[in-house]
């Protein structure tokens, strides 16, 4: 059945200084229709996206829109001539309520009574629970993006871009949100929906596109494909199989207790009577929804929060009151999760940010002085293990793509050869190939005798991963079981009560 196309894309081209982000690319999407973007980091996935959201100018081609041109000169035009967007990041006021947000990014909002009852009855159509006077910083992350799906809903769009929706969400979100779109399609909108996640694009899309180095290299029907096919499409040869083997735990090498924080911010998670130890050897797998205490155990870990005496103690020495550089030397580092702000600086180059973390340990600073040679080397080092796709390390981070900036993030990281590494969501944003090369140094990592903390929302990573597996909730850790053997429905008892699992309600 062949359905109109309500989006063309012919022969668009966009280039940036030393990469051709978007090469003759050409495609449509149907009407009715969920279609996929898949591609590696740097692909250039996000530019054409961009572009059809009118936050980019292609060089080169031309888009249709029910069969007329679009060339939208910013969001405002695009969403005018009926396109919606929902970002990765969410642009919501925490302070305000979801319909002041709302209101907030409609050109003409109608009166608050009048909103109100209009997020109502689309929450209620597409069944996506929402209370217009909730203020958004009581929100789960799903509930926020819920907002923005509403916001974009409202519009009556007649394409809706989704950017990696449900890297955030649970799994009964991530059904919701499925069960959302299909009744969007179904109603004759045409979704373009990118994702990493080869597994629900088998399940939930109709089509996809896969792009490589800019170029369109082939599409298909992702439903008659394994996840496997799918990922060799986009990297142009055969996945790589992960080698658990050759590690054995071995000393205590870090040992958590009675570990509590006030929670650091209004909206931030306290942390109660933390007690855990890693081995040499071993990698430890904490799940959980985020929000759970996830970023404050990572800062109590790193140094940014300080701790009473004998809560951290690496090797016997301990760290508890020891700032971030402190514990670095010692050899207790952390990668936080978010890449652009926290973990890298965006205005820095790769060199610069190397900076951030890796003085210490690299003997990047002399004397108080900066060895920029050093410096350089070492990023180039990260670049060349990590197959971080950019021109070179003079490049500024914010210029990366968001999976390429994460392999750079943990790779300066597993560079330094630290004793004990804790990492947050190693594999956010990351493409099938990446994320499986990413976790093999992780493996590779403890392998060398090194502790991994991984802490992580996507199950199967941690079960991929850890020897070990424990659950964050509401601030309290569990009790780590053996991850082997261990079923999904028994994590998900451990995980059981943490907020926002809610229970799809189509
Ligand atoms: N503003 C920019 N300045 C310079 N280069 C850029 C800019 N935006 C993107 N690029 C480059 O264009 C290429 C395509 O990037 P893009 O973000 O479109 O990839 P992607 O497929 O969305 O990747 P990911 O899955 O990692 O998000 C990359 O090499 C990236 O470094």
């Amino acid at each position: 059945m062949t359905k109109a196309a309500v989006f063309r894309a012919e022969g668009i081209g966009k280039s940036y200084p030393g990469v051709r982000a978007n090469d003759d690319v050409s495609f449509s999407v149907g009407s009715g229709r969920i279609h996929a973007l898949l591609g590696e980091n740097g692909a250039g996935k996000s530019t054409l996206v961009k572009m059809i959201y009118g936050l980019v100018r292609p060089d080169d081609g031309r888009m249709l829109l029910n069969g007329q041109p679009h060339d939208p000169s910013d969001p405002r035009a695009a969403r005018a001539a009926g396109v919606a967007m929902v970002f990765q990041h969410f642009s919501l006021f925490d302070a305000l309520t979801v319909a002041e947000n709302i209101a907030l990014g409609m050109e003409n909002p109608p009166p608050r009574r009048e909103l109100a009852e209009r997020i109502r009855k689309v929450s209620h159509d597409f069944g996506l629970p929402l209370n217009p006077a909730r203020r958004v910083v009581t929100l789960s992350a799903g509930e926020r993006q819920r907002v923005e799906i509403i916001r974009c809903l409202l519009q009556d769009p007649r394409l809706l871009i989704m950017d990696e929706p449900t890297s955030v969400l649970t799994p009964q979100e991530a059904d919701l949100l499925f069960a959302t779109l299909r009744k969007l399609a179904d109603q004759g909108t045409a979704i373009l929906y990118i994702s990493h996640k080869l597994d629900e694009i088998r399940t939930h899309c109709d089509s996809a596109t896969i792009l490589r180095h800019g170029k369109v290299v082939d599409s298909c029907n992702p439903r008659d494909h394994s996840a496997r096919e799918l990922a060799a499409m986009m990297v142009g040869g055969e996945m790589r199989v992960i080698d658990r083997s050759g590690r054995n735990a071995g000393d205590v090498l870090l040992r958590l207790s009675n570990l509590s924080l006030p929670a650091p911010t209004a909206e931030g998670t306290a942390l109660k009577n933390i007690a855990l130890t890693l081995h040499a050897g071993e990698i430890l797998g904490i799940g959980g929804v985020a929000g759970n205490g996830q970023e404050e155990l990572l800062a109590a870990l790193s140094g940014e929060l300080r701790s009473a005496p004998g809560t951290v103690v690496l090797e016997g020495d301990d760290l508890g009151g020891a700032g971030p550089e402190t514990r670095r030397k010692a050899g207790l580092l952390a990668a936080p999760e978010d890449r652009l702000g926290h973990a890298a600086v965006p205005d820095f180059s790769l060199t610069e940010n190397t900076l951030l973390t890796a003085g210490p340990r690299k003997g990047l600073v002399r004397n108080g002085l900066i060895d920029n040679a050093a410096a350089r080397r070492f990023a180039q080092d990260v670049i060349r293990e990590f197959d971080v796709r950019t021109p070179g390390p003079h490049t500024a981070a914010r210029a990366l793509s968001g999976g390429n900036l994460q392999k750079f993030v943990i790779g300066r990281e597993v560079m330094q050869a630290p004793r004990v590494l804790v990492v947050n969501q190693p594999t956010w944003g990351v493409d099938a190939g990446a994320a499986a090369a990413v976790r093999q140094s992780l493996l590779d990592l403890a392998r060398s005798g090194a502790g991994v903390i991984v802490i992580s929302q996507d199950l199967d990573e941690l079960i991929e991963l850890s020897d070990r597996f424990c659950a964050l909730n509401e601030g309290r850790l569990s009790d780590p079981r053996p991850t082997e053997g261990l079923t999904l429905d028994e994590i998900g008892l451990m995980l059981g009560g943490a907020h926002g699992m809610e229970v799809a309600q189509i």
